[in-house]
Order: C-alpha cells, then structure tokens, then sequence
C-alpha cells in the first residue's frame, strides 16, 4: 500500500502539526458521532506531540483515550505507558477527557488481556485516530521481532482485542492492541524522529518480512492508508 510522508523541519514542527491534524479528526468523530476515541503510543518520540495536543480546544470530555501498547507495569512505574500520557497529555484542554488503560491490577498478564480487552473503546468498531511509534528494530505497537504471539496479532482475520506479547527486545511482558483493533483508524498515523529511524523505514519499505519487522503490516495492509510523520 501506498504511504504518505510528511517531513517536517524539527520535531516541535511535526508536534504542532500532528496534534492540529488529531484535534481536528477528533472535533470531527465528536460532530459525527457525539464522541472520540484516541489510541497513542509510548515511548520517548510522543511527548512533545502529547504536550501540544494536550492544549488544543475540543470538547475533551467526549474524547476517550487508550493507549496503543503497554508495559505489565503499575501506573506509578516510570515505564509505564500510562505515566506517560496522564504527565504530558492528560492536563490543560485535554484534562477533561477519559483515560482507559490497558494494565489491569490483575493477577496475571492474561486476565489484565481479556479484563482491558472488554473495557478498551475501540474494540467493537474503529478507533477515530490511532498514532503509532516505530522502534529501531522495526517493532510497532508491541508486535516484536520474536514475539511469542506475533503471528496472531498481526493477523487480520482474528477479533480486536488486547493481547499479551513477550519478547526478548520488549522488556517488560507487554499489554497490545492487535493489529485487527488498529489497521482501520479513521487517522493511522505512523510518528519517527531522527535519521536512524528513517533508515530503518526504509529498510522496512525495502522488504516484505513482517516476522523480521512488523512494522511492514501497517505499512502494506492496513486497511487506512498510514501517514507517515518524520523529523529530523
Ligand atoms: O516500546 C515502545 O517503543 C515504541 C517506540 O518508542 P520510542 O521510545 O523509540 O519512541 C513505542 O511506539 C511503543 O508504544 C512503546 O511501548
């Protein structure tokens, strides 16, 4: 599938344009549907993103957030996903909207899966916007090179739901939305920064192995057309 690339000149740029271009997704869903759903990633790339959106009017009280993937750790970890998002988006304008996470204070990692997998919005029909990361080893979400169900949650054919992935790259056991929850995201964008992640695009868009860089399925199955946003 075809791809769109929009390059900017610093990552402050690409932030104020992708939290114009998600607040006016989400503005529309609301006008549509009376609500929005919004599923973001972790990691170090989002915060200036996050900050930025975090200050844009809409009405974030029908705005219902979940994340793309997340560590098996409690909230107050410093590597929690959800850590992320409540100290840089969940404040100003976009206070007022609904945080649903993935980790559940469960005793293991499959019931916190099934527990989240029947709270998450966007289970039952597409998220209005979903904005995935990429990491240098071609992971996206928390579908890893050498996951343990990574072939499951790259296939299209099985439900939305959370699923459980481990991985030798991944840390933690992760929490992840399937690919089937994300590839039909009103907005599926794609956000890297810097010079090595743009390498390891293009070595992504070079080849076909989604077991050796998952981040090939939302490159060329995706049933939305992803949108690439990359800084130096
Ligand atoms: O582990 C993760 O990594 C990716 C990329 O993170 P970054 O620090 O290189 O920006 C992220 O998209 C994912 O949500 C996160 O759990």
């Amino acid at each position: 599938m075809a791809h769109q690339m929009k390059t900017f000149e610093n990552g402050s740029a690409l932030a104020t344009d992708l939290a114009e271009t998600v607040a006016s997704a989400l503005s529309a869903a609301i006008g549509r549907r009376g609500e929005a759903t919004l599923a973001v990633s972790g990691g170090s790339t989002p915060k200036a993103f996050f900050e930025a959106l975090s200050t844009r009017t809409l009405d974030w009280a029908k705005v219902k957030v979940t994340l793309v993937d997340e560590r098996f750790v409690p909230e107050d970890n410093p590597r929690s996903n959800h850590l992320l998002v409540k100290t840089h988006l969940l404040k100003n304008e976009a206070a007022a909207a609904e945080f649903v996470p993935l980790y559940r204070p469960e005793a293991t990692i499959e019931d916190a899966a099934r527990t989240a997998s029947g709270i998450v919005p966007g289970m039952s029909k597409p998220f209005d916007v979903a904005i995935l990361g990429m990491g240098t080893d071609g992971h996206t979400a928390s579908f890893f090179p050498g996951g343990d169900h990574l072939a499951a949650a790259l296939d299209l054919t099985l439900p939305r739901r959370v699923m459980t992935m481990e991985a030798p790259g991944a840390g933690e056991a992760r929490l992840t939305l399937s690919f089937s929850a994300l590839h039909d995201a009103g907005l599926l964008a794609v956000h890297i920064e810097g010079t090595e992640k743009k390498a390891v695009l293009e070595k992504a868009l070079a080849g076909t192995d989604e077991q050796d860089m998952p981040i090939r399925a939302v490159l060329e199955r995706a049933q939305t057309k992803p949108e690439i946003y990359w800084a130096p």
